[in-house]
């Protein structure tokens, strides 16, 4: 086991100032995916700082090849389950491919739309200095905005395929430096080198989340499927499975074929009188 000081302790609900004060503090930040209020709930109850309600829907839910189909009402329909369960925990939801893109009117309507039909604190969209006009707009509207630099996942035909490792660091720095100066609370770096996420982490003031991004960002994000080892053919450098519950589901489904077909369940204990 690793040594958590805070383990045990009991948890406060995150709040966008406890957020940007831990970057300060040095405590890491610690985000996951959910997309339903079963899932949720367990996160929140297992103590994670931040739940993101991820277009990685569209992948690891949905079953598609990008998160570029994801459309607004279905964001805010899984986003509105994930607030329902959550107690503690920030939640940040994203704003889905050409919802922000087409001028930051429209992005200060459907980002409203997302906090007022789900709930959630703050919304996330894709880019830096090319979103820093509509970050402002979002941030001068009241409404809080996070930002995501590196290998954006909506913009997978431009960069060349979805896992491609971003190494410009002039762009990079620019683009934090342009969203944090715009008004964002916080940046998702995404699949950069461990040297470079160093360096914009220690050129921002606000809080960077990292995802393949290394161990030098103010904290972590992972898709939580992925982190719990459920989704098997996905295995880039970054993610590490810190459960298995693939094959203890697999495992637990099959002892029910088993013990339907051979009469063993259910037992007189499991029926009633
Ligand atoms: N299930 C899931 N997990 C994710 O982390 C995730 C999604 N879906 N969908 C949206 C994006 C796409 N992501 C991806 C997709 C592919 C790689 C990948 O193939 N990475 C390799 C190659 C890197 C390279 O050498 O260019 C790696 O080893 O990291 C990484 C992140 C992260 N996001
Ligand atoms: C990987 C995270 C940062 C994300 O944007 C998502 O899950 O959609
Ligand atoms: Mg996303």
């Amino acid at each position: 086991m690793t040594s958590n000081p805070n383990a045990g302790s009991p948890r406060k609900k995150m709040t966008l100032p406890r957020f940007l004060a831990q970057k300060e503090k040095g405590k890491k930040i610690t985000m996951v995916t959910a997309y339903d209020y079963l899932w949720a709930q367990l996160f929140d109850e297992a103590g994670v700082d931040s739940i993101l309600v991820g277009d990685s829907l569209g992948m690891v839910v949905q079953g598609r090849q990008s998160t570029v189909p994801v459309t607004l009402d279905q964001i805010i329909y899984h986003g509105e389950m994930v607030v329902r369960a959550v107690k503690n925990a920030l939640v940040i939801v994203d704003m889905p491919f050409m919802s922000y893109e087409v001028s930051p009117q429209e992005a200060i309507r459907n980002a409203g739309r997302i906090l007022k039909e789900t709930g959630a604190t703050a919304v996330k969209l894709e880019g830096g200095e090319s979103q820093a006009e509509t970050i402002r707009a979002l941030a001068r509207s009241e409404l809080a905005v996070m930002a995501h630099v590196g290998m954006k996942p909506q913009s997978h035909q431009l960069l060349g395929g979805m896992g491609r490792i971003q190494r410009n660091e002039a762009q990079l720095i620019a683009d934090a430096k342009a969203a944090e100066e715009a008004g964002a609370f916080g940046i998702v770096l995404e699949l950069i080198p461990a040297d470079l996420a160093q360096k914009v982490t220690d050129a921002i003031s606000i809080p960077t989340i990292g995802i393949g991004a290394g161990p030098h960002c103010d904290g972590q994000v992972l898709v939580s499927p992925d982190m719990l080892g459920l989704t098997p053919g996905f295995q880039p450098r970054f993610l590490k499975h810190f459960a298995n519950l693939r094959d203890a589901a697999i495992d637990g489904t099959r002892s029910f074929i088993d013990e339907v077909e051979s009469g063993q369940y259910p037992d007189a204990s499991h029926s009633h009188e």
